[in-house]
């Protein structure tokens, strides 16, 4: 289920505003996609396995949309938001089993209003592909992929 709602929702949305939506309604002459995935997209979370597979997704198929090839192409940014533990109802839904991990780890939830602000940062400031984190209510920073996990392949199969 988690799959379905975090990943396979979020790939057919994306690919829906990518493909028709932004390229027959925008006005500007660049359109935006802001996925919101989280930093257990970026580490394996052994709180949240599944919803961190889903993430996980959420961050390579942004990284691979957000490729300067489609760019080139369409005109539309693809980026994604990694938020760290915020205050939300999502808390309330975990799973009985995984919930005992929860107390072994001192953490502080970020306030929701940290996504909005960082959210507006992101739309105007944010280079296509790029994804950025939010956590303990910290101004946002970009992820630096390049030197955290392997290139994204645009050119060269191995
Ligand atoms: N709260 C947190 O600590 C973090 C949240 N996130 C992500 O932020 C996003 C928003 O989550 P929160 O606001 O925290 O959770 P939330 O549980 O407060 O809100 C989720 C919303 O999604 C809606 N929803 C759930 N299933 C749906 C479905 N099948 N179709 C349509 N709507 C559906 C719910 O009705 C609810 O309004 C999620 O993608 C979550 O994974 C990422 C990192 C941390
Ligand atoms: C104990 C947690 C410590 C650190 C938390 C930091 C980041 C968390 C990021 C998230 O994205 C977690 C958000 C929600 C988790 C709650 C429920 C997950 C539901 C999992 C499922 O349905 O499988």
């Amino acid at each position: 289920m988690v799959i379905k709602i975090n990943l396979l929702a979020t790939i057919q949305i994306s690919n829906y505003a990518f493909f028709d939506f932004l390229p027959k309604h925008r006005k500007g002459k660049e359109g935006v996609i802001i996925n919101i995935a989280s930093i257990a997209g970026l580490y394996p979370f052994h709180m949240f396995p599944d919803y961190s597979a889903s993430k996980h997704g959420v961050v390579a198929y942004t990284q691979a949309l957000g490729a300067n090839a489609h760019y080139q192409h369409t005109q539309v940014k693809v980026m994604a938001l990694c938020p760290g533990g915020t205050d939300t109802e999502i808390w309330t839904g975990m799973q009985e089993y995984y919930k005992q991990f929860i107390n072994d780890i001192e953490f502080t939830y970020q306030p929701v209003e940290i996504i909005g602000e960082s959210f507006i940062k992101v739309l105007k400031e944010g280079n296509n592909g790029s994804i950025w984190i939010i956590k303990n209510s910290e101004p946002v920073f970009e992820f630096d992929y390049k030197s955290e996990t392997l290139p994204i392949i645009t050119k060269q199969i191995f």
